[in-house]
């Protein structure tokens, strides 16, 4: 399989605090990377360094491209992320948001291909965004912009997509559907995923692998059935949880302070 995320030794610093730290992980095309870790453990910090929305020491290559050094146009056409907290520019309706991801691969005046056009509304009946289309996005609830943001990053045709919380404000059919069309992406376009979930059962779920962070250090980068495992998460999160083996893979359930 061939290697399209490649970091090493990175550090991210932010107001003068190291909040990334001697971070090593491959990925290669067809993966899927769930980063899980407490808050303020340095998911985000580690998806905008991918994306280079962030200055990061070390070596870092995303596509063969250094996000540092490449300009935003251009990493745009092989790196999409998915934010945790979308900004939506005011008066854009659901589709003209979705073809917003189309811009990098438009030349610089280009108008909308017939090709654009299809992908934008292949999206739009994908994530049951249809009969949204025409609404303003500042207008939606925070489980349908998701599903619009999701869209956007989608029609950017990325080899890596970033995912910051995917499904934080998505119902429970929302949460499987989306993370289902993702999954089907990356096995019929080979798309590497890089996800940060705090839902550590569905996390598991759909990676391949997991990096659990703490504190901007990687503590362990391994298989779900590894990385699940109680005595680990408990301190990691400090937290009291059960780990309960199930066919489709480890169930992650908090335990109330009398059990
Ligand atoms: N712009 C910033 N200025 C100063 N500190 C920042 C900035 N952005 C992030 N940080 C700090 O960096 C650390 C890592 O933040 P980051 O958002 O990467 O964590 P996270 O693991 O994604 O957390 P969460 O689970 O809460 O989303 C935190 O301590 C955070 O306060």
């Amino acid at each position: 399989m061939s290697t399209v995320v490649e970091v090493r030794a990175v550090s991210v610093s932010r107001s003068g605090r190291r909040v990334l730290q001697d971070v090593d992980l491959d990925l290669a095309a067809g993966e899927w990377l769930a980063v899980v870790g407490p808050n303020g453990a340095g998911k985000t910090s580690l998806l905008h360094a991918l994306a280079g929305l962030v200055r990061a020491g070390g070596r870092l290559r995303v596509a063969g491209l250094d996000p540092g050094s490449t300009s935003r146009r251009r990493m745009s056409r092989v790196v999409a992320l998915m934010p945790q907290q979308p900004v939506v520019p005011e008066g854009f309706s659901v589709r003209e948001l979705v073809a917003l991801g189309r811009t990098p691969h438009r030349s610089r005046w280009g108008s909308e291909t017939a090709r654009d056009r299809d992908l934008v509304e292949h999206l739009l009946v994908r994530l049951h965004l249809t009969d949204l289309a025409g609404r303003p996005a500042a207008t939606l609830s925070g489980g349908e912009l998701q599903r619009v943001v999701l869209g956007r990053a989608l029609a950017q045709e990325p080899r890596v997509l970033l995912l910051d919380e995917p499904t934080s404000a998505l119902d429970l059919g929302h949460q499987q559907d989306v993370l289902d069309l993702v999954a089907g992406l990356q096995r019929e376009q080979d798309l590497a995923v890089v996800a940060a979930m705090h839902d550590l059962t569905l996390a598991g779920h759909y990676a391949d692998r997991m990096v659990l962070l703490e504190q901007g250090r990687v503590v362990v980068d391994a298989r779900p059935g590894e990385v699940l495992a109680e005595p680990l998460l408990r301190g990691v999160y400090d937290a009291r949880v059960e780990v309960v083996p199930r066919p489709s893979g480890p169930a992650v359930i908090p335990v109330g302070s009398g059990a």
